[in-house]
């Protein structure tokens, strides 16, 4: 049985898709161990918690409201996963951390401390293109100026340059003169369930 993390901001839909993915063994012998979000209000957490997930949440507002430092974030949220995930695995291996939304850039600290842990995260947008946030809005400004024809989704391996780490799965999305913002971002969001789950697959199974 293998062991996972879901870190997450947001709705989950992804979250989810990793979920389902278990439950239904497209991803076989797998469990979600543990959701960690930094945002409290984050509905990825009621669909875990719905799961029968365990969930721990850390804010970066929590940590400077304390006098703590982003470095402070990041060694806390390092420790305390690794407290969590075996509190509620009882000390089972930490096979793959999946970042599915997770909105916060993370340091050299954290990576220290998961550096034979391989950790992934799910980003709207190819190799290159539109690095950080708000890929998809910044992907449909480009199309509209005639910058891009296309975007895409990919799931890429986790290093401090931000959507940056080797590519483990990618897949072009295009971008059609009728589309309105919310168009693409549904196209991307159902490319999104897919590879995130493809890609867990695959670091799973090497
Ligand atoms: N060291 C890394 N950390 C993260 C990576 C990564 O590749 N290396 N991927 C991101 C996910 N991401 C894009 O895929 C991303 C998310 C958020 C941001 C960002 O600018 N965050 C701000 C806060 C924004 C907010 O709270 O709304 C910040 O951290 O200050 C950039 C890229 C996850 N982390
Ligand atoms: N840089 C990463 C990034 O921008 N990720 C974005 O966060 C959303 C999370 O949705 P979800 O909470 O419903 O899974 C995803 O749709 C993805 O586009």
């Amino acid at each position: 049985m293998k062991t996972i993390c879901v870190l997450i901001s947001g709705s989950g839909t992804n979250l989810q898709a990793l979920i389902d993915a278990c439950a239904n063994g497209t991803i076989p012998d797998t469990r979600i161990g543990l959701v960690v979000s930094n945002r409290s209000a984050a509905y990825g957490l009621e669909r875990a918690r719905i799961a029968g997930i365990a969930t721990f949440t850390q804010t970066l507002k929590s940590h400077k409201d304390a006098g703590k430092t982003r470095a402070d974030f990041d060694a806390d949220l390092a420790s305390s996963i690794r407290a969590e995930f075996a509190k509620n695995t009882n000390n089972a291996a930490l096979d793959l951390i999946v970042l599915a939304g997770f909105m916060h850039i993370l340091s050299p600290v954290f990576l220290a401390a998961f550096e034979t842990t391989p950790i992934i995260n799910l980003h709207p947008a190819l190799p290159g293109q539109f690095d950080g946030a708000n890929a998809i809005g910044r992907a449909y400004e480009a199309f509209q100026a005639g910058v891009v024809s296309e975007t895409g989704v990919m799931v890429h391996r986790v290093i401090a340059e931000v959507d940056r780490g080797d590519v483990v799965l990618v897949e072009r999305v295009p971008i059609l003169a009728s589309d309105t913002l919310e168009s693409l971002e549904q196209r991307i969001h159902e490319v999104e369930h897919g590879i995130i789950v493809r890609g867990a697959l695959a670091i799973l199974t090497l």
